[in-house]
Parts: structure tokens; C-alpha cells; sequence
């Protein structure tokens, strides 16, 4: 398309044909909005005309119809109006329509439209599509896509709409099927959307195809997570392995698309500078990956000597672990008058915070110190390029003495987080362990819950970090997992 953009239309006016004398078909008008064609003119035509003396047809043609697409200020966004259809009319009175006029003007509307939306928006305006496959149970799949909308919410992105497709198994070329990607095409400019998120992840192949048929960014949900850790990096430790995980995310689509050219095996159209420059580019980045990898290393040792240090003075340890927006950070500022960020956003928390915990306990007397570690929030499928970048982190909860697991119960998929966060922690090496269950927010949870959650967790300690409710028991509770945990390991 030779002026493809949101802001104009194509610039190509087409004519079509047809025997039969009905208005032009929907499937023509669909292409005519995916096109952005600046009009479309159908002419049914009859066997009936007669050729005139000298030269010169007429009545050939019975009727025939302008259709083109709605202006933006006149099309609603809750209909599926997206152009609009003229009565059938003859040739003489087609003819005598201003059809510069009318582009122009169109054009005129949709680039004020397009500035007004540059102007008043900083943030994308997201069209998010769910595929439900074979696997996946309706409460599931609905949790998985209020998730991703939070995702793109966090992100900082609008979601004017959600999209969802059934299908046994994804589509290997764009994910969700033919007809699928045409209708997202559609609301795709209804909606003026100009980023499209997936729910699952997409194969480079796949995002390339999504692109050119819907003309817009596509990306899928680790992009979408990468981009929240990128945002929030803050230490020069966050934005380095930030910057790892994003290079790892990128090089096999880099590598994929060198193998997808390779395969063509040379000959007109492969020559040129396309290959060496994916080469050099890949070179660059692998270079790149791996001096950050060096990086990474070292901040591993440095945090293994901090946590050396610790050791020797024998104060043990507990890491704080849990899916993201648990409450981890208001938990470990209730109990130590930390100061760490929190808020109700997704991977508020990049930098781990460790502080010192001590006080006597109130059912023993006995005193007790011990350290406090934040970490990172977890989220179901979390993308492995992100664990690996995060392993320096992550070790704070690999070298722990002990874990204390922080659930929301106040969020309805409470218990796929717990199975997720179980599920993350079995796939890491050295997991310490004791691990004590606390639920948190209970101040917003329902008596049903509650019960619910203590039926199937008697040994878990219920709070509320915000409201520092269930702190005193917590203490107790925590400074007899550390026990514990001493006496195990001296064994
Ligand atoms: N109602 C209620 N809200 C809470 C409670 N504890 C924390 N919150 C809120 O939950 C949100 C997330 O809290 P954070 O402490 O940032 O959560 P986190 O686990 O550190 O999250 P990440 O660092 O993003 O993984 C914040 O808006 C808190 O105010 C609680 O006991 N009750
Ligand atoms: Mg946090």
C-alpha cells in the first residue's frame, strides 16, 4: 500500500464489476476498510445496452454504488459501521458526484482525528486478543486475560477492547485463525487501536504475519512484562539484567529470521547486504549479551559476599517470596520500617531489600534476630530470559535459610498463584527448605475465603500488612520457622 498509515487512506480508488445488480458485497467492503481505499464503485452490468450510431455504449451499465469508509466523527465504535453504502444510482448521476472532493475531505477528518490522538495520548491504545486452546479451562483462560489486561495497564497502555478465539491448538502462521485476524483488522481501526497484545506467546514468523495484516505493532505478553521490568529498572543492577533479559528475548528472533532468509539458498533477492548485516548485528549483540552475562556474574559474587558476610555474624535469613502485587513490600516495611516502593502495580519491586529484624517473643520471651529479604514479584510463566537475567536476585531466595510465601487472598485466582509461585520455586536450584504460607489483605476478604483458605492451610498465618493485622503471630511465627530451619541444616 503505497500511503498506508491511520492518518490517510491509500490513495487507490477501485472500480469492480459485477453481473448480478446488489449492492457490493460485505467481504468486498471488509477489504475496502483493510485496504483504506479511498473508494470503492461497483457497476452491475446488463447485456441489454445498445452500441450507438458513430461510436459510443450505452445503458450497459444498470446501476451503480459508491461506498467508502466512514469518517471518524461519524462512526460509533459500539456498531460495526465501518463504511457507508450509496443508494444504487445510474452512471450520469455517478458521474456528476465530487469524488476529489470527497477524499480530500475524508482525509481532511481522519488526519485531524490522527493529530488529536497524537496529542492527547502518551499512552498506546491496546487491542488485546486471548486464544482459549484445548488446555485451558474458561476460569483459566478469564484469569489469564484480566491478567494481561493488568499487564498492559501497568504498562501504561489502554485496552479499548479484548478479543477471545476457541481453538483446539494455535495457528502455526498467526496464531488465531484466518477469519479471526481479519475481524482484529477491522477493530483494529474502528478503535484506532495501535498496538495489539497477545495472550500468548508469538513465534517470530507469527509476529511478522500479524503485522502486515493488521498494520499494526504486535507483541505478546512477555514483551509486554519485559517492558514493566525496563520502566521500573531503577538500580544500575535492575537495568542490566533488564537489558540482558530483553537481548536474550531478542536473539533467537534475530537468528530466526537469519534461518528463515538462509533457506532460500542464495540466488536473486538473497544477495546483497540483508544476510551480513543480520550477521554483524547478531555478532554485536551477542557480544553485548555476554558482556552483561560477565556483569551479572559479578553482582553475583558481590551479593554472595554480602550474604558470606551475614552468615559469619550467624544471623539467619528469611527471603519474602510471592506473586507480584502480594503485598510483599508493604509486609516487609510493616515489620522493619523499611522504606521500600510499593504500589498497586505489577513488579513494583525489582531490587531486593534486606533488613534486620529483631524483638523478643511475646509467647517465649525469648529474643530473636533475624534478616528480612524483598524480591522480586513472580508470575505465571515467567519468561525464562527474565530468570536467568534475574538470577543474581534471585539468589537472595535460593540462599536463604528459610521462605516466607505471601499470598493476596483477597485476589480471586488466589490459588493458581500459590500453584504458580510453588511451581517457579520447584524449577530453581536450592530452594531452602521451610517455607511458611501467609495469607495477606485479609482485610478485604470475604468470611467465605477466609474459611475456605484455613480449612485447606491450617498451619498458614493470616494478616494484613496494610492494616498490621496478624504482625504479633507473624513475629512468633517467623522466629520459630528460623529455629527450625537452624536446627535442620546443623544436621
Ligand atoms: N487491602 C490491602 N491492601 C494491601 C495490603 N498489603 C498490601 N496492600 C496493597 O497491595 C498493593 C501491592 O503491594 P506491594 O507491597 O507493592 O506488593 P509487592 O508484593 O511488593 O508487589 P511487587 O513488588 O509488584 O511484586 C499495594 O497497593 C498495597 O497498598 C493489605 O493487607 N490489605
Ligand atoms: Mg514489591
Amino acid at each position: 500500500m503505497p500511503r498506508y498509515g491511520a492518518e490517510r487512506l491509500c490513495g487507490i480508488r477501485c472500480i469492480a464489476t459485477q453481473l448480478k445488480s446488489d449492492p457490493p458485497k460485505e467481504s468486498s467492503l471488509t477489504a475496502m476498510v483493510l485496504q483504506r481505499l479511498d473508494s470503492l464503485v461497483v457497476l452491475s452490468i446488463t447485456s441489454e445496452g445498445k452500441t450507438r450510431r458513430g461510436g459510443g455504449a450505452t445503458g450497459y451499465i444498470k446501476e451503480a454504488y459508491i461506498a467508502h469508509l466512514l469518517p471518524p466523527s461519524e462512526f460509533n465504535p459500539n456498531h460495526a459501521y465501518y463504511w457507508t453504502v450509496s443508494p444504487a444510482m445510474t452512471i450520469e448521476t455517478l458521474s456528476e458526484q465530487d469524488f476529489f472532493g470527497l477524499v480530500e475531505g475524508l482525509e481532511e477528518e481522519f488526519s485531524r482525528e490522527y493529530v488529536a490522538q497524537q496529542v492527547e495520548g502518551d499512552h498506546e491504545r491496546v487491542l488485546i486478543v486471548g486464544l482459549q486452546t484445548d488446555k485451558m479451562s474458561d476460569r483459566a483462560f478469564a484469569e489469564e486475560l484480566a491478567e494481561v489486561k493488568r499487564l498492559v495497564d501497568t504498562a501504561g497502555g489502554e485496552t479499548v477492547e479484548t478479543i477471545q478465539q476457541k481453538r483446539p491448538k494455535p495457528h502455526p502462521q498467526t496464531l488465531v485463525g484466518k477469519g479471526k485476524v481479519e475481524e482484529i483488522a477491522l477493530r483494529v481501526q474502528t478503535l484506532r487501536a495501535n498496538l495489539v497484545v497477545f495472550s500468548l506467546d508469538l513465534s517470530p514468523a507469527q509476529v511478522r504475519n500479524l503485522e502486515t495484516q493488521l498494520g499494526v505493532k504486535v507483541v505478546d505478553r512477555t514483551e509486554v512484562i519485559l517492558d514493566i521490568f525496563a520502566q521500573r529498572a531503577q538500580s544500575r543492577a535492575g537495568k542490566l539484567q533488564v537489558e540482558l533479559a530483553q537481548l536474550e528475548y531478542m536473539l533467537p528472533r534475530l537468528v530466526g529470521r537469519g534461518q528463515a532468509m538462509s533457506r532460500l539458498g542464495g540466488g536473486i533477492g538473497t544477495r546483497g547486504p540483508g544476510e551480513t548485516k543480520l550477521e554483524t548485528e547478531r555478532r554485536a549483540i551477542q557480544k553485548r549479551i555476554s558482556r552483561l552475562q560477565q556483569e551479572v556474574n559479578k553482582l553475583q559474587s558481590h551479593r554472595s559476599r554480602l550474604r558470606q558476610q551475614r552468615q559469619k555474624q550467624e544471623v539467619p535469613s528469611i527471603a519474602i517470596v510471592g506473586y507480584t502485587n502480594a503485598g510483599k513490600s508493604t509486609l516487609i516495611n510493616a515489620l522493619t520500617n523499611a522504606e521500600v516502593y510499593t504500589a498497586d502495580q505489577l513488579f513494583a519491586t525489582l531490587d531486593p531489600t534486606t533488613r534486620r529484624l529483631s524483638g523478643i517473643d511475646d509467647n517465649t520471651g525469648q529474643p530473636y534476630t533475624f534478616l528480612l529479604t524483598d524480591t522480586v514479584g513472580f508470575i505465571h510463566e515467567l519468561p525464562p530470559s527474565l530468570v536467568d537475567a534475574f538470577r543474581a536476585t534471585l539468589e537472595e531466595v535460593t540462599e536463604a535459610d528459610a521462605l516466607l510465601h505471601l499470598v493476596d487472598l483477597s485476589h480471586p485466582a488466589w490459588q493458581h498463584h500459590i500453584q504458580s509461585v510453588m511451581n517457579i520455586l520447584q524449577e530453581m536450584p536450592l530452594v531452602p527448605g521451610p517455607i511458611l504460607l501467609v495469607f495477606n489483605k485479609i482485610d478485604t476478604v470475604d468470611g467465605e475465603t477466609l474459611k475456605v483458605a484455613q480449612e485447606e492451610y491450617p498451619l498458614a498465618v493470616f494478616i494484613s500488612a496494610s492494616q498490621r493485622l496478624g504482625l504479633e503471630t507473624l513475629r512468633h511465627k517467623l522466629s520459630q520457622l528460623v529455629q527450625y530451619a537452624l536446627k535442620n541444616s546443623s544436621f
